[in-house]
C-alpha cells in the first residue's frame, strides 16, 4: 500500500518532514493522528530502527488503534515502537532505571485507591480530622504538586503554599506530603504521579540516564500536546533535547484538562523552546459532514482565547444536527435507547457506530436502563456501569441489608463504611463466632456485647439499632422515602459531601443520582408496591453480574462514555445528551470566562466525534433530591448557528401512543406559522403566535407566560411552574397534593428553600408555564 497517497498534501509534507522540531496545531477531524500514524511508518519504511522511536498517546485505547494501523503499513516490526501513554512508558523506562534513584527494579505501582488507604492510615497516625483532611482532597492536592514537580520539602517551604493551605485550615498537609512520599518510598511504591514526578527526577539527577535516552529516541512524538501537564512537558523537552526530532500535535481548541494541570502554554511555548520550529498546518476534516463541522465552527467561535484557525470540510453537507427535547431524564433515556435501535435497523448500522457522550458520570445511569429495557448491548469506556460504582454498591448494600439482615456481603461491606470504629480485629471475631455457633453474622452482629466489648463493642450495637431503625420505615414508608432516610442516616451522603475533589464531586452526583431514579420509581402510576423492598426487585437485574455491557467478545456494543474520555475518538452517530444549563456548562463553570471557555471546548470535543450525525438532547425536568427540577436548554444549543440545527418532533418510544397522529404533527410542526418546533405536541396546549422563523430553537423553558394572571384561581397551577409569592419571592412550584380548593403545593422558592403552602391563601402569580406536560 502506498501510505503517502492516503495523505493531503499538506499532511503529507508533515509525514516527509522527519527532521528538526515541528508542530500542527489544527482542528478536530483534521488527521492530526493519521499524521502521527503515517509518520512513524514511514519512519520505519525509510529504515529507522523502531526502538529508536517513541510515540506519546493520551490513552491505551488510542495506542493500540495507532499500533495497529501502523502494522498494517509495515508489518511486525510496529511491534518494537515505543508507543504507549505518558505513564506506561516512563514506568518502562524507571523499571530499568530504578535502582538510581533508590528504588527497587520491581517497585509497586499503587493506584488510586492504594494511595488514599494510606493517605487514610497517616491521617490516623497523625491524628488529624479525616473531614478536613478528606483523603480525596489531600489525594488531589498532592497529586498536583507533583504534576506541577513540587517535591515535598519544596512544599513544606514555600511560603506560598503555606499560606494558602493555613487559610483553609488545612496547615499539617505539607506534613502529610511529607510522610506520604516517606511511606511510599520505604513500600518501594510509587503512586500514578510518581511516574511522571520520579522521571523527572531520574533525569535532573542522573545526567547519564538522560544521555542514554535522549540518544536512544532519535524520534519522539506527542499526540494531543495541548492536554499535557508540566510534568509531561518537562519530561518530552529534556529527552528531545540531543537530537531535536520532536513531532507534536494538537488543537487548542480542544484542550480540555486544565483542572488537572494541563496548561495551553505548552503550545505557545513550544516555539520559544524550538526557535527552528517548522509548523504545518491542517484545514480538511475528514471525518465529518459538512453541517457538523461548520456547527462545531460556530460553538467555538464563541471562545475568546483561541489561535486562529479554519477548517472546512468536502464531505457530504450531511443531516442537520437533531436537536430532542424530552420531559425528564427517563424519558431523555428512552428516547435515546429508541432512536437507536430504530436507525440500527432502518439503516443497517452497527452498534458500535454509535456513541452516547455525557458531561457527567451520574447521567450514564438513565442510559444505561434504557439501553438493558431494549436490550441494546452497551459498553461503557473509562469508567464502571453505574450499577457497579462504588459509592451505588455501598447505598444499596444498606438497602440490602435493611431488607435482608441476613445479608452477610452487604452486612460486610457496610459495617465500617463511613466509618464508625469497627476495626477487622473485632469482624475477625464476630464472623469466628458466627461460624462456631452456627449463626448468621447478622445474630452475631446484634449480640456483639457477648463477643466483643468497650468502643468497638458499643459502635457494633449501635450500627445494628441504626440498621433495625431503618427496617422499621420498610412497612408505611414508600421506597424513596426509606432510601433517603438511610442516605443521611448512615453518614454514607455527609461523607461523600465533604469530599470536595473532583472524583468526590463525582460519587456524589451518582448517590444524587441513584436517589433520583428511586423517587421516579416511587411515584411510578404502574406499580402498586413502592416498597424499597420492591424496588430492589427491580433493580436486582441492573446490579447483578450478569453485565450485559461487559460480555466478552461481543464487540458489537454502543460506546458510552464521559466527553473527556472520548477525545480522539469517532463514531458514525454520535448523541449528546444532558444538554441543560447547570449540567452542560456544568454550574461550576458558570463564574468564570476560563471555565465557561474549558466547557465549551469540551463540547466542541463532543460534537466533532460525530462522522455523519449528531444529536444533542436535553430533559426539562430532572429530580434532584427528590424534587422536580426545571431545567433549562444550554446555552451551547443558543450558540450553533440555527442554519444547521434541526429540532425534533418527539421520539418513538417516548411517545408510542401518538404515533396515529404522526401525520398531523409532522404537517402541524411543518406549518409555517408554527414555531412549535422541538417541542411535543400536546392538545391541551396552545398553538404558538406565529412566526416564519423556521430552524432556531425555541429554549425550552423560555416559554411564553401562557398570561399574566394572578392566579386567585389555584386551578391554573400546575406543577412546574414558576410563581412569585408576595414574601417568598420566586420559586417553582415542585408538587400539588389535596384537591381544589384545599389543595397543597410544595414550593421551591430561589431565596426562602422549600415551603408548602395552602394555594387558596397563597395568592401566588403565574411567572413562568414551564408545565412539564407542554
Ligand atoms: N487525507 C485523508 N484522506 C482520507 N481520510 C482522512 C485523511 N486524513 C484523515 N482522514 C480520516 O479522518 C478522520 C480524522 O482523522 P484524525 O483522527 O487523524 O484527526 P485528528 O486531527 O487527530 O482529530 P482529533 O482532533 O479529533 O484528534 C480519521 O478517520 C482519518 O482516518
Ligand atoms: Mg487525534
Amino acid at each position: 500500500m502506498n501510505y503517502l497517497e492516503l495523505l493531503n498534501p499538506s499532511q503529507r509534507s508533515a509525514v516527509e518532514s522527519t527532521e528538526g522540531p515541528m508542530m500542527i496545531v489544527a482542528g478536530a477531524g483534521s488527521g492530526k493522528t493519521r499524521v502521527i500514524t503515517y509518520r512513524i511508518a514511514h519512519l520505519l519504511q525509510k529504515g529507522v530502527d523502531a526502538f529508536r522511536i517513541l510515540a506519546l498517546t493520551f490513552t491505551n485505547k488510542a495506542a493500540k488503534e495507532m499500533r495497529e494501523r501502523v502494522t498494517s503499513v509495515t508489518g511486525d516490526e510496529a511491534r518494537n515502537l515505543w508507543m504507549g501513554t505518558f505513564h506506561s512508558i516512563f514506568a518502562r523506562i524507571l523499571r530499568s532505571e530504578a535502582e538510581l534513584i533508590g528504588y527497587p527494579a520491581n517497585f509497586t505501582i499503587y493506584d488510586t485507591d492504594d494511595s488514599k488507604s494510606l493517605i487514610k492510615a497517616i491521617l490516623k497516625e497523625l491524628m488529624l480530622d479525616d473531614k478536613l483532611y478528606n483523603p480525596n482532597f489531600v489525594y488531589s492536592r498532592i497529586s498536583s504538586a507533583k504534576n506541577n514537580l513540587i517535591s515535598a520539602k519544596e512544599y513544606m517551604e514555600s511560603s506560598q503554599i503555606q499560606a494558602d493551605d493555613i487559610s483553609s485550615g488545612r496547615e499539617r498537609m505539607g506534613e502529610i506530603y511529607q510522610t506520604y512520599v516517606k511511606r511510599c518510598y520505604k513500600a518501594g511504591a510509587m503512586d500514578f504521579d510518581d511516574l511522571l514526578f520520579k522521571t523527572n527526577v531520574l533525569f535532573r539527577d542522573h545526567p547519564e540516564a538522560l544521555h542514554k535516552y535522549q540518544h536512544k529516541f532519535r524520534y519522539i512524538m506527542v499526540d494531543e500536546y495541548q492536554d499535557t501537564n508540566f510534568s509531561q512537558y518537562l519530561i518530552v523537552k529534556r529527552l528531545a533535547a540531543v537530537h531535536q526530532n520532536i513531532c507534536v500535535v494538537g488543537d487548542d481548541a480542544q484542550s480540555i484538562y486544565a483542572f488537572r494541570g494541563a496548561n495551553i502554554q505548552n503550545i505557545l511555548n513550544f516555539e520559544k523552546d524550538y526557535p527552528d520550529l517548522k509548523v504545518f498546518k491542517l484545514e480538511q476534516n475528514y471525518r465529518s459532514t459538512k453541517n457538523i463541522v461548520n456547527a462545531a465552527n460556530s460553538i467555538i467561535a464563541n471562545n475568546r482565547d483561541q489561535l486562529e484557525k479554519v477548517i472546512f470540510s468536502e464531505n457530504e453537507a450531511g443531516e442537520k444536527i437533531k436537536v430532542i427535547r424530552t420531559h425528564s431524564d427517563n424519558e431523555e433515556g428512552k428516547t435515546v435507547a429508541a432512536s437507536i435501535m430504530a436507525e440500527q435497523a432502518s439503516r443497517g448500522m452497527n452498534y458500535n457506530d454509535f456513541a452516547i457522550l455525557y458531561r457527567t458520570n451520574a447521567q450514564s445511569r438513565a442510559m444505561e436502563e434504557a439501553l438493558r429495557k431494549l436490550n441494546i448491548p452497551y459498553k461503557i469506556y473509562g469508567g464502571l456501569s453505574f450499577y457497579q460504582r462504588k459509592e451505588i454498591r455501598d447505598l444499596i448494600s444498606y438497602f440490602r441489608l435493611t431488607v435482608n439482615h441476613n445479608d452477610e456481603q452487604a452486612l460486610k461491606r457496610i459495617i465500617n463504611y463511613p466509618v464508625r470504629g469497627i476495626g477487622k480485629t473485632s469482624m475477625d471475631k464476630l464472623v469466628l463466632a458466627a461460624d462456631e455457633q452456627d449463626k448468621s453474622l447478622w445474630e452475631v452482629v446484634e449480640n456483639s456485647k457477648q463477643y466483643i466489648g468497650g468502643r468497638s463493642g458499643e459502635a457494633i450495637q449501635n450500627f445494628a439499632i441504626m440498621i433495625k431503625s431503618f427496617a422499621a420505615m420498610l412497612k408505611n414508608q414508600h421506597a424513596y422515602e426509606v432510601a433517603h432516610h438511610i442516605a443521611s442516616q448512615s453518614g454514607l451522603l455527609k461523607d461523600l459531601y465533604n469530599d470536595k475533589s473532583i472524583e468526590g464531586l463525582s460519587r456524589y452526583e451518582n448517590i444524587q443520582e441513584l436517589l433520583n431514579g428511586i423517587k421516579e420509581f416511587s411515584e411510578r402510576e404502574d406499580i402498586e408496591d413502592k416498597s424499597l423492598t420492591q424496588y430492589l426487585q427491580d433493580i436486582a437485574l441492573l446490579t447483578g453480574d450478569d453485565k450485559v455491557e461487559e460480555k466478552e467478545g461481543d464487540s458489537d456494543t454502543v460506546s458510552l462514555m464521559t466527553i473527556h474520555a472520548a477525545k480522539g475518538l469517532e463514531f458514525p452517530h454520535v448523541y449528546v445528551v444532558g444538554m441543560e444549563e447547570n449540567l452542560f456548562p456544568s454550574q461550576l463553570s458558570l463564574n468564570s470566562r476560563t471555565d465557561l471557555e474549558e466547557e465549551r471546548r469540551l463540547f466542541y470535543v463532543a460534537a466533532t466525534r460525530a462522522e455523519k450525525k449528531l444529536t444533542l438532547t436535553y430533559a426539562t425536568t430532572r429530580y434532584r433530591w427528590g424534587s422536580l427540577i426545571h431545567c433549562e436548554q444550554s446555552r451551547f444549543i443558543d450558540e450553533v448557528d440555527p442554519k444547521y440545527l434541526e429540532l425534533d418532533i418527539g421520539s418513538p418510544a417516548a411517545a408510542p401512543d401518538n404515533t396515529f397522529f404522526d401525520d398531523e404533527r409532522k404537517a402541524w410542526n411543518n406549518s409555517p406559522g408554527s414555531a412549535g418546533a422541538g417541542e411535543r405536541l400536546s392538545f391541551s396546549r396552545p398553538k404558538p403566535k406565529a412566526n416564519n422563523t423556521p430552524a432556531k430553537p425555541v429554549p425550552a423553558t423560555k416559554h411564553v407566560p401562557t398570561a399574566n394572571f394572578t392566579a386567585d384561581d389555584p386551578a391554573a397551577i400546575r406543577e412546574g411552574m414558576e410563581v412569585e409569592h408576595e414574601k417568598f419571592g420566586f420559586g417553582t412550584i415542585v408538587k400539588l397534593e389535596g384537591r381544589l380548593p384545599d389543595s397543597k403545593a410544595t414550593v421551591l422558592f430561589k431565596d426562602a428553600g422549600q415551603k408548602q403552602l395552602l394555594l387558596k391563601f397563597a395568592k401566588l402569580r403565574i411567572v413562568k408555564n414551564n408545565d412539564p406536560i407542554l
